[in-house]
């Protein structure tokens, strides 16, 4: 499904741009259709910025990013506007995601009407639908987002991402501001979905229990490389690098 080789991204920031970051340096990875890559790493590693390069929101120095058999690489945002929909992110905050000002319903509606799909009526059933698959009623849809706990928020975003139907959807700490409670019926949702609709995942996460609940790979990054990639069970029994052993040791004794 996606195929990213040899990306590399450097932020130029300060006076006369001349303060430079090497954010990611010739990363590549592949994450085929229905399985999830998990992406792990300390702070400032360079996971978010992986991701929204994946996912062309922002873009790359080199590289080739390759997408349903398609590159897209040198795709301009005009013509990554009919992919958007196909590729599709869900952030750590689902408060900063939804407009306060909106309705929950409204909020639904809003990137389906952008994305032209289907009629008011058949909106309405699939917000019905999709609401009902994320576990929440409808009788929130006329609510605004204060009027939501994290949890519930966190479900709105997810049944807005699947309103589209996408086939990637890049995770960035999709449970990390919730609690412990919370975080386990998130990711119950995350996997059903997976399973019903065969998307692809990219998810990034500090919490390695859930990395290790949720993927099939898991690719591991220090300083803007990635510098392990195995099977999630051979990642936890057998790691390769002194780092990653280092990432759980720290984790477990946390
Ligand atoms: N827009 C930007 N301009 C300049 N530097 C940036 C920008 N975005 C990210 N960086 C830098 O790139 C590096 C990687 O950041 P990134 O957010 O990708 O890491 P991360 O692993 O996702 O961190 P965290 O887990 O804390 O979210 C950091 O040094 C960060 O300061």
């Amino acid at each position: 499904m996606l195929n990213v080789s040899n990306i590399t991204k450097e932020f130029k920031n300060g006076l006369f741009k001349r303060t430079h970051t090497l954010a990611v340096d010739n990363v590549s990875f592949s994450i085929k259709a229905g399985e999830t890559l998990g992406l792990v790493g300390m702070s400032g590693s360079g996971k978010s910025t992986l991701g929204r390069l994946a996912l062309k929101l922002i873009p790359c120095d080199t590289g080739r990013i390759i997408f349903n058999d398609v590159e897209i690489s040198h795709f301009t945002m005009k013509q990554m506007k009919t992919l958007r929909k196909d590729m599709q992110i869900l952030f750590q905050n689902p408060e900063s995601s939804l407009n306060p000002r909106m309705t929950i319903c409204r909020s639904l509606e809003e990137p389906c009407r952008f994305h032209d799909i289907g009629d008011k009526g058949y909106l309405d059933e699939q917000i019905e639908e999709q609401l009902n698959f994320v576990g929440l009623g409808a009788e929130l849809l006329n609510r605004r987002p204060h009027q939501l706990s994290g949890g519930q928020l966190q479900r709105v975003c997810i049944a807005r991402v699947l309103l589209l139907q996408p086939k990637l959807i890049v995770l960035d700490e999709p449970t990390s501001m919730l609690d412990v409670s919370v975080q386990a019926q998130v990711i119950e949702v995350l996997k059903n979905a997976q399973k019903k609709h065969k998307i692809s995942y990219l998810f990034i996460s500090h919490d390695l229990d859930v990395i290790k609940a949720c993927s099939d790979d898991i690719a591991v990054m220090y300083k803007g490389r990635i510098i392990e990639q195995q099977s999630a069970e051979a990642l936890y029994k057998q790691p390769k690098e002194e780092y990653t052993k280092q990432l759980l040791d720290t984790f477990l004794n946390f």
